[in-house]
């Protein structure tokens, strides 16, 4: 069995009086494809911000380990989350990049915990690093656009480009926070081919949050749902029957179940047909 890499035990977080994670554990192994489904405040970004170090845990909420080590504990981050984040990508809903940057700095920001400050800051990096950023860009067919202003790209192209970015960090986890979020149905599919590549071909283990069954079916083998804060399933995304979803999500399923952009839901054909 591969190693855990990542792991969170009771992880509770709250917002005022508003409990947005209650206790949620969840083990993830080396190489897993995982997708967080919830409804809208169901508690999936809070758990990916958590779960990178971006987001404390309530004081007496829970803990959490990436690669065998403490990432934070009992509302405290480790001193050595630096050094965890290096191998842990990031990615938002809102692509995250600088605009008036060239997409090529932007992907070699990857680098910037590997390079010194000063080299991150000026963007002049070594020719060795810039040839890596421009492997990373072509690998996922962006190397054309590798010297245009980020802002010039679509949505699907800037998203592109920050998995180049994990691409060129050389992350071990990568941590996708609605990714696909403000896409259209194409670049839906182009950007989560892309994240299972980077799975299937550079070992990433890969935790993505997801608004619709249907994608997390096709692109990750298990899924962790999440309802008003608590983990109410983690299984199989295949268990994951329009009428289990009802039971765990009573009216709320409806929305999980369709795929933006199409009238299908996780049970139609036709959808699977025009997915594959
Ligand atoms: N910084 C914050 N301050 C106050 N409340 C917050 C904060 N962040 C999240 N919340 C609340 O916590 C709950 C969970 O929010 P979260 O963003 O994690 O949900 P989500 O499942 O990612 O939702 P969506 O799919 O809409 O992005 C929501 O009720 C939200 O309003």
């Amino acid at each position: 069995m591969n190693p855990t890499v990542l792991s969170a035990q009771a992880v509770s977080r709250s917002f005022g009086k508003h409990q947005a994670l209650r206790k949620v554990s969840l083990e993830v192994r080396r190489g897993e494809r995982v997708a967080l489904l919830g409804a809208s405040g169901s508690g999936k970004s809070t758990l990916i911000r958590c779960l990178c170090g971006l987001e404390s845990t309530d004081a007496d909420g829970g803990r959490i380990e990436a690669f065998g080590q403490l990432l934070q504990a009992k509302g405290r981050i480790s001193p050595e989350i630096r050094a965890l984040r290096r191998r842990i990508g990031v990615i938002f809903q809102q692509f995250n990049l600088v605009g008036r940057l060239s997409v090529m700095h932007n992907v070699m920001t990857g680098l910037a915990a590997e390079a010194p400050l000063w080299r991150a800051l000026s963007g002049r990096y070594a020719e060795a690093d810039q040839a890596r950023a421009l492997d990373a860009l072509d690998a996922i067919g962006l190397a054309p656009q590798a010297f245009q202003r980020a802002s010039t790209l679509s949505g699907g192209q800037q998203q592109r480009a920050a998995i180049a970015r994990v691409l060129l960090q050389g992350a071990e986890l990568v941590l996708a926070d609605e990714p696909v979020a403000s896409l259209d149905p194409q670049s839906t599919h182009r950007v989560m081919e892309q994240l299972a590549a980077l799975n299937r071909e550079a070992g990433m283990t890969l935790v993505v949050s997801l608004h619709h069954v249907a994608l997390a079916q096709r692109y990750c083998e298990r899924v962790v749902a999440l309802r008003d804060g608590a983990l109410v399933f983690d299984g199989p995304s295949s268990a994951l029957t329009p009428g289990f979803l009802q039971h765990l999500y009573g009216t709320a399923a409806a929305d999980l179940l369709h795929e933006p952009g199409t009238d299908a839901s996780v049970n139609d054909s036709r959808h699977l047909a025009l997915a594959a």
